[in-house]
């Protein structure tokens, strides 16, 4: 049986799962049974979060309890700042969460008397503490506390990069974008983490699994690719030019283009609408406007449309935050959708190990060393 060249698992059902559905007509998508759109509407972070790892959403008194929970659990053990400190300040931010939680692996590993929630718990909860630690201690030899007074991980990540309590429409956008990264099903990192946890191998070699998968420029990387991308823009007429030239040289343009949609990301326009609620707000309006015109070129040029990645990007400029930490605020949301993956895979486990076809030589006779041409 030959398989089709650009394979890439595309279309193949690799398992079961009760968390997500993505596109199931080709369009949609849900989180145990709720909208994307009605959790972007109507949630906050750390109820989805809950909904994800625990299979139903809180009630009152269960999310104050999950929240001060959360809130308890941010601070850094000393021998993982020293880690941290100790990375070099070219170190991407990415591998800063992968060394970092790995680390905490090592320090409080998985063991008897923590549940897996706990665990997940405690990396939501001190994800955004180990990266803006070594952010702050790279950039000026700063060591930060990671208590603050924002009550939200959105918040909390916020006051910590900027050194103040972010403003509430800074907070509730980056609080949505945590809601439209937490799950997406069988994606890669996702999928990758789940085939760790399929070895019964510990809870942060599935995590960091999934942190190095998530990395790569055709999934969460997109969004740093995208940023680049538009920044070396000045104005929307550069832009089209720009991407004209980049298709005509048959180039990929990050943040356009789905594995599974095939119409629209439901998450982009989403997003969008925030990203241009910020760019009223913000110094540089330019990054809303070229987006835009990007996001028509492709349309026109392509029907391509923009994924979840493409307007996060000037979102995030809009809030302050610098590039290199896109990528790992993905990370931060996608603990969740990777968290309950694993919990589902741990639960009905049977080791992922698929089967290839082998297209190599024929047997060959084995031949001495002199006798080799
Ligand atoms: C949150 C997320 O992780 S969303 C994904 C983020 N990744 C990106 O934005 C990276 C850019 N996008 C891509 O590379 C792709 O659309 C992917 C990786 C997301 C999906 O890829 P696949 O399903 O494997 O599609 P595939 O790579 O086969 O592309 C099909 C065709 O569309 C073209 N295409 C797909 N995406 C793009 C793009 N962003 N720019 C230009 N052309 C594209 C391909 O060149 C290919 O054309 P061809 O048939 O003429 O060779
Ligand atoms: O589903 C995918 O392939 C990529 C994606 O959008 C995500 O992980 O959010």
């Amino acid at each position: 049986m030959a398989i089709k060249k650009d394979g890439g698992l595309a279309e193949v059902i690799a398992g079961q799962t009760e968390i997500s559905t993505v596109g199931k007509q080709g369009i949609g998508l849900t989180y145990r049974g709720y909208s994307i759109q009605d959790l972007a509407a109507f949630a906050t972070f750390e109820e989805t979060a809950y909904l994800l790892i625990h299979g139903k959403l809180p009630n009152e008194p269960e999310l104050r309890q999950y929240r001060s929970k959360l809130a308890g659990l941010r601070s850094l053990p000393p021998r993982l700042r020293t880690i941290l400190e100790l990375l070099p300040d070219t170190t991407h931010p990415m591998d800063v969460l992968r060394t970092g939680i790995s680390a905490l692996g090592a320090i409080e590993p998985e063991e008897e008397g923590r549940t897996q929630a706990d665990i997940a718990d405690r990396l939501l909860a001190c994800c955004g503490s180990i990266l803006l630690y070594w952010h702050h201690y790279q950039a000026s030899g700063a060591r930060i506390e990671a208590e603050t007074s924002s009550e939200s991980i959105a918040g909390q990540f916020l006051h910590l990069l900027h050194g103040r309590r972010p403003s509430e429409l800074h907070e509730k956008a980056l609080d949505v974008s945590l809601i439209l990264y937490a799950e997406h099903e069988f994606n890669a990192s996702t999928f990758a983490a789940r085939v760790t946890a399929s070895t019964c191998s510990d809870f942060y070699s599935a995590i960091t699994t999934g942190i190095g998968t998530l990395r790569g420029p055709l999934h969460g990387g997109a969004n740093e690719a995208a940023m680049e991308l538009i920044e070396g823009y000045r104005h929307p007429d550069d832009a089209e030019t720009g991407i004209l030239q980049m298709l005509a040289m048959k180039k990929r343009i990050m943040g356009f283009g789905h594995r599974v949609y095939s119409v629209s990301d439901p998450r982009s326009d989403i997003i969008k609408e925030w990203s241009r609620t910020l760019a009223l707000d913000a110094e540089n309006k330019r990054l809303y406007v070229i987006s835009e015109r990007i996001e028509q070129v492709m349309q026109r040029e392509k029907k391509l449309f923009a994924n979840l990645d493409f307007y996060s990007a000037s979102a995030y400029r809009s809030m302050g935050i610098p590039t290199g930490l896109f990528t790992p605020i993905f990370v931060l949301a996608r603990l969740s959708g990777w968290s309950a993956h694993i919990i589902e895979q741990r639960a009905n486990n049977r080791l992922i190990r698929p089967n290839a076809y082998y297209s190599g030589p024929e047997p060959k006779m084995w031949l001495s060393p002199d006798m080799r041409t």
